[in-house]
């Protein structure tokens, strides 16, 4: 059978503490447990910024004011292939919090641990801690 092919967009949430906002992966969804960028599978027709703003204000109630495109980063799971695109969100309305039950938290960016996050976030969350973005 086919691999399932699946394009992601996440969000960075910075604000100017350098801290960024994290939520955890349902127990049993894919990746459950680990952390994660909030975020989701874009749907037909949309560009990875339309999904960007509209899982931001599905999962944790923000409206996205300001992003930027920071990196794409493909990974392949036995089951599946997956596409993320991570955008840095300095500028929003609304305070995040976790609108579909999960658990949340801001965590310093240098305090983030690489590995209670999904493989695919390694790359990404270890420039985080050494402060290259
Ligand atoms: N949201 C999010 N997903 C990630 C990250 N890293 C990573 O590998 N993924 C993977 O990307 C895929 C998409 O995630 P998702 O479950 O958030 O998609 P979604 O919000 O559209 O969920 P849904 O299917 O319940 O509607 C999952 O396979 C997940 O394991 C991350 O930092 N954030
Ligand atoms: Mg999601």
């Amino acid at each position: 059978m086919e691999k399932k092919q699946l394009q992601i967009a996440v969000g960075i949430i910075r604000n100017a503490q350098q801290e960024i906002f994290i939520t955890q992966r349902a127990a049993n969804s894919h990746m459950g447990g680990f952390w994660e960028f909030p975020g989701g599978k874009l749907e037909v027709g949309e560009t990875p910024v339309e999904a960007l703003l509209r899982e931001l204000k599905e999962e944790i109630g923000i409206d996205v004011i300001n992003s930027q495109l920071l990196q794409v980063v493909e990974h392949e799971f036995p089951d599946r292939k997956i596409t993320l695109h991570f955008f840095l969100v300095d500028q929003w309305d609304c305070q995040p919090y976790g609108k579909e039950g999960q658990s949340s938290r801001w965590l310093l960016q240098k305090s983030l641990v690489a590995e209670e996050f999904p493989p695919a976030n390694q790359v990404i969350v270890d420039m985080l801690i050494n402060n290259v973005i």
